[in-house]
């Protein structure tokens, strides 16, 4: 059985972050992957020097170009840029039917540069979510999704039930900028309950790429047929491992190291 898996998002030159993070990732989990182009970044690990974003219609049309042959069993969005290209994602989600979601909602680089139009937040909430069955947010997302600000986990808390009365089936809000603690802490809510997923906190700048490398690891899972508790918790492992033996390279915020969960854990695949 070959499982298949979509990202719909933008490149980082860098090869961190982006469409580049997700096909790693996806390829070091053992499923196929594909892609869509949102735009390109000219991007290292200093900061973001250019974006280019493709037109609407380039986003579609690679969509359906997958879409119509190949099939994907997890499609993961992550820059989309644009209200209008976020409009077409979702039209063509709903047009190919597809369930096994993972919404990465990407604003803004670590470096601060913009990679999400401020109009488009709501488009993101209007359209895309209410078709997402995991939204990942990091905790500025989940600030600027649902207006409130995060400061303790029961703030937290209170986000992932709004996110969820959004229409996401499942919320994942990060850890990563929690700087408080020992410990990473990825809050997993599935409308009923939370669930907590912890890590070591590693002292260490390479982290460009976390986010994106994370929901892409949840969305391999998703592909081979994974519950989003077991999705999660392997995307827990995957991303310990990758910013525990982070390569150094580059003179800033460093990538992290996308085959360190294969070579601690053997072959991987189904
Ligand atoms: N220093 C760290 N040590 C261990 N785990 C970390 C660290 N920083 C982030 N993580 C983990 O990495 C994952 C991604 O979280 P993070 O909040 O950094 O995402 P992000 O801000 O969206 O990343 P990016 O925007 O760089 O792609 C989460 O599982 C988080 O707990
Ligand atoms: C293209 C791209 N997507 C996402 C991120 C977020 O890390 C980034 N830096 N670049």
């Amino acid at each position: 059985m070959v499982y298949k898996a979509l990202t719909i998002a933008g490149s980082d030159s860098g090869g961190g972050a982006g469409i580049q993070a997700d096909l790693k990732t996806f390829q070091e989990l053992g499923v196929f992957g594909m892609s869509a182009l949102t735009a390109v970044t000219a991007q290292n690990t200093l900061g973001v020097q250019g974006v280019y974003p493709l037109s609407p219609e380039a986003v579609a049309k690679q969509i359906e170009s997958v879409a119509t042959d190949l099939g994907a069993d997890a499609v993961k969005t992550g820059m989309l840029f644009s209200a209008e290209i976020i409009e077409v994602v979702a039209a063509k989600v709903k047009q190919f039917d597809w369930d096994r979601l993972v919404v990465d909602p990407v604003m803004i680089a670590k470096g601060g540069a913009p990679l999400l139009q401020e109009e488009a937040v709501n488009a993101l909430k209007t359209y895309l979510l209410p078709l997402a069955m995991v939204v990942t947010p990091n905790i500025p997302e989940a600030e600027a999704l649902t207006g409130l600000m995060i400061r303790t986990m029961d703030d937290r808390r209170e986000a992932a039930r709004r996110l969820y009365e959004m229409g996401v089936r499942y919320v994942v809000i990060k850890g990563g900028h929690d700087d408080d603690g020992e410990e990473t802490v990825d809050l997993l809510y599935n409308g009923r309950e939370f669930s907590y997923f912890t890590g070591k906190r590693i002292e260490t700048k390479h982290t460009h790429g976390t986010g994106c490398t994370f929901a892409a690891a949840i969305t391999a899972e998703l592909a081979k047929g994974k519950t989003v508790q077991e999705a999660v918790q392997t995307a827990k492992s995957f991303i310990q491992a990758a910013i525990s033996h982070t390569l150094g390279i580059g003179h800033g915020h460093g990538p992290t190291n996308h085959w360190a969960y294969r070579e601690k854990n053997g072959a991987v695949g189904e």
